[in-house]
């Protein structure tokens, strides 16, 4: 189908386990009324959705795109980290639309990673990225996205829908053994997920507390970070240490089984706001951390996304590519 400014404005939303982010493009690639609501104040995202346009006032969208926190294997979706699940088609019908386009937001996220501009990504760490080679990408935030972008012969690069997130924790020491057992007694089977998130980390600083024999303060994990950073919490940097230094684990992993020598990408909700603190933290001695495949992963550039909406630009990217065919 080939479109015109009639089809403008489009839908452009980003919804994790805790965080809905809304805008309308108006023109191609170009993002306004950015909104972003907490998914816990509506029963349905439909309700969400409905709110926003009314506060945007905005009645005439014909074409929306979604990259959402969970698989999407068919019409039903089910969110992961929250209770809301939709039928695609209903939701499309109900809300008017030609075209509801719904995909991963990890996908999505992967998506944009062409289009960030250079100030809004901070190195850390490896030699040059290598020109078309598969780029990696996870984030940790309510939940732990994982995806890639893998270069394709003559066309454009294709973007990974798999859950990641949900491969199994693999303890890297004693300490996280510790860690993983004290995981294992709540969850049984043990993802990075568990881990890799918000709740991850506090689930480690209270497996840290626990084996430390010190009955723990409930804080949030945002506090955990805070402290952590800030140094007025001992078991607190503790934990952000510990989980950073996990994330190498995953992030390595991650790039040996890609080939990812286009580089590394991290976003979600946390590790951009660690500020310099995650260039000091262990990740990337963890990173690089792999035996026989050391060198290897030393050359790997690995880059935290500091855009405030990167997945937006993807599942617009992605709406035009599914309307332009
Ligand atoms: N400064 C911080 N330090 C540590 N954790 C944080 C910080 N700020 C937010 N979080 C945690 O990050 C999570 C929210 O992350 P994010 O904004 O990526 O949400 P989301 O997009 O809804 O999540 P997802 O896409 O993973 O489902 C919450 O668990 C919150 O506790």
């Amino acid at each position: 189908m080939l479109t015109g400014p009639a089809d403008f404005p489009r839908l452009i939303a980003d919804i994790g386990g805790t965080n809905a982010r809304f805008a309308l493009e108006t023109a191609p690639g170009v993002l306004d009324r950015i909104e972003v609501l907490a998914c816990a104040d509506y029963p349905t995202m439909e309700m969400a959705i409905r709110t926003y346009l009314a506060d945007a006032g905005e009645a005439a969208v014909r074409h929306a795109a979604i990259g959402i926190a969970n698989p999407v294997t068919g019409d039903w979706v089910q969110m992961t980290n929250h209770h809301w699940a939709y039928s695609i088609e209903a939701t499309r019908l109900a809300l008017g639309l030609d075209t509801l386009l719904v995909i991963n937001d990890f996908t999505a996220l992967a998506l944009s990673l062409p289009h960030l501009p250079g100030h809004e990504l901070v190195r850390v760490g490896g030699g040059e990225a290598l020109a078309g080679a598969p780029l990696a990408l996870l984030g940790a935030g309510t939940g732990l996205g994982v995806s890639g972008l893998v270069p394709t012969p003559g066309g454009a690069p294709v973007a990974l829908a798999g859950e990641g997130g949900h491969a199994s924790f693999a303890p890297f020491d004693e300490r996280e053994l510790e860690i993983w057992r004290f995981a294992r007694a709540r969850f049984g089977h043990v993802s990075m997920e568990r881990m890799l998130s918000g709740p991850g980390l506090k689930l480690i600083y209270e497996a840290l507390s626990h084996l430390a024999g010190e009955s723990w303060e409930p804080k949030t994990a945002s506090q955990i970070s805070a402290e952590g950073v800030g140094g007025e919490c001992v078991r607190c940097r503790e934990a952000i240490d510990t989980f950073t230094a996990i994330l190498g684990t995953a992030a390595a992993n991650l790039a040996l089984t890609l080939g990812a020598r286009g580089g590394v990408y991290i976003g979600g909700g946390i590790v951009p706001k660690l500020g310099d603190y995650f260039a000091r933290s262990p990740f990337r001695a963890r990173f690089e951390d792999k035996g026989r495949f050391s060198a290897y992963l030393a050359a790997i550039p690995v880059y935290v996304i500091t855009s405030p909406w990167p997945a937006l630009t993807g599942a617009a990217a992605a709406l035009a590519a599914h309307l332009d065919g």
